[in-house]
């Protein structure tokens, strides 16, 4: 099982008393799997993926990633792991600016150690960024710029996509579009996507359904 999550629990402090926000989580998806994410505002989608990315702690339960439980990694350990099998994309897109729109898709495959040349120009042809690659980010429009952050973390080839709202800059019919670019993308890659979404539209696309409301996935 690539992620196993197993009755996962993250309070906030609150006033006055403490706010649960998960409530004993348990999720698994395997290689290749994707699954839309759903719930209403506020019910804690950005939390369970910022757990997973182990980006933040639980309060209890486990988060497990090909066999390793990272709720207990040392900071080290964790980037490692978030750096070579964890790929993200969240609404703000987290480009680099003194890197051009090239320089982006390569970063972090470079990092994890997985340039490839071919694989690369391949999602840049496909997202349509081929003509922007010597762009920097400021020169890029939102939509664009979603399709850099989206394409970068493909080119890493991560085992596992989170993804938080990854087309939610963009109007509903490029939002379609991006989407189904992403998800036979991540599928060529092999990922196991999870992917946030408001939209059941857009869910209704993924393998999976999951729904999170008050703290847990019924
Ligand atoms: N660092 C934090 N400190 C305190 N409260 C937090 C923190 N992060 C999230 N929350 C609270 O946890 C709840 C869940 O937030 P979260 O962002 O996970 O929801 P969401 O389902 O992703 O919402 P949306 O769909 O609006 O993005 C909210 O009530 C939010 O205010």
């Amino acid at each position: 099982m690539l992620l196993d999550i197993r009755d996962l629990r993250k309070s906030f402090p609150g006033d006055p008393d403490p706010v649960t926000v998960l409530d004993g989580v348990s999720l698994a998806l395997d290689t290749g799997e994707t699954l839309a994410l759903t719930g209403e505002s506020g019910s804690g989608k950005s939390t369970l993926l910022t757990l997973i990315a182990g980006l933040d702690r639980p309060d209890a339960g486990q988060v497990r990633i090909n066999g390793t439980e990272i709720t207990t990694l040392r900071d080290r350990a964790l980037a490692a792991l978030r750096r070579d099998t964890v790929g993200l994309v969240f609404q703000q897109f987290n480009l680099i600016p003194s890197l051009t729109c090239g320089q982006n898709l390569s970063f972090h495959a470079r990092l994890a150690g997985r340039e490839d040349r071919d694989w690369q120009d391949r999602i840049a042809a496909r997202l349509g960024l081929a003509p922007l690659l010597d762009r920097y980010p400021e020169q890029l429009s939102g939509g664009q710029q979603q399709r850099v952050a989206i394409g970068r973390t493909l080119a890493a080839r991560p085992a596992l996509i989170l993804a938080d709202e990854p087309t939610g800059n963009l109007d509903e019919d490029s939002s379609e579009a991006v989407l189904q670019l992403f998800l036979d993308l991540s599928r060529d890659s092999g990922a196991a996507l999870l992917m946030v979404t408001h939209s059941q539209a857009l869910a209704a696309r993924l393998i999976r359904r999951a729904h999170l409301s008050h703290g847990t996935i019924g």
